[in-house]
């Protein structure tokens, strides 16, 4: 049986001037079997999902993701990773739908309206759909992150810090996210019970410096 998607990092090392992030880190991510990616603050866990998703180039070695046994052009990462991270801006005067919206276009989506009301859903957006982001909680905006990310029912999810600012009900959206059977995952966290949902982990700060 073909195998859906897969993340492949070989060797990656990462430098930041003298400082050392990771060296020689060599791990495949396969659909079911989520990675967390775990250390202090400052040690290099979101350079590392930055990695992944194409949008910081490491310093050496390489990552690569199969699609149905194909290898992803460059130009197709985008709409085969969702990303989600606490940096990730939203647009503050459109509404929940809107920001939706102009993803799916910017993105090509066919099916737009559909998607965009089971993705509201699923993240228990959708009784505020219609309200402008910038009237949104801190907890509600990270729903609408995970939405963004969800949107193109990509086979790889990349979620940095995905739970910190959600109440039990985001917690186990979060969960039921995470444990998705179909999807390639990687989980950056703080949390221990977040990382607790993922069977594998790397942990970061081996080779950092303060
Ligand atoms: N573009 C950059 N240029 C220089 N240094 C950077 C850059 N991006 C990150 N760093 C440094 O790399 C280190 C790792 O940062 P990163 O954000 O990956 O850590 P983290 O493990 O995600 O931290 P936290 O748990 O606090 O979110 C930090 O020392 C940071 O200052």
């Amino acid at each position: 049986m073909p195998v859906p998607a897969l993340l492949v990092a070989d060797r990656l090392s990462m430098r930041f001037g003298r400082r050392r992030l990771f060296d020689d880190l060599s791990v495949e991510v396969a659909p079911g079997a989520p990675l967390a990616v775990v250390g202090a603050n400052g040690s290099g866990k979101s350079t590392l999902l930055r990695v992944f998703a194409g949008l910081t180039a490491p310093t050496g070695g390489a990552v690569r993701l199969d699609v149905d046994g194909a290898v992803v052009r460059p130009e197709d990462v985008p709409r085969t990773v969702g990303f989600v991270a606490p940096a990730l801006q939203l647009y503050e005067p459109l509404t929940a739908r809107e920001n939706l919206g102009f993803l799916a276009s910017a993105r090509r989506l066919a099916d737009a309206e559909r998607r965009i009301e089971a993705v509201l859903d699923r993240v228990g957006l959708g009784p505020r759909a219609d309200d402008a982001v910038g009237a949104f909680s801190t907890g509600m905006r990270q729903r609408l992150r995970l939405a963004t990310a969800l949107l193109h029912d990509p086979p790889v999810l990349l979620l940095d810090e995905p739970g910190a600012t959600l109440d039990a009900a985001g917690r186990a959206l979060t969960e039921s996210v995470v444990g998705d059977p179909g999807r390639v995952v990687v989980v950056a966290t703080n949390d221990p019970a977040e990382a607790a949902l993922c069977p594998r982990r790397v942990a970061l700060g081996g080779a950092a410096r303060p």
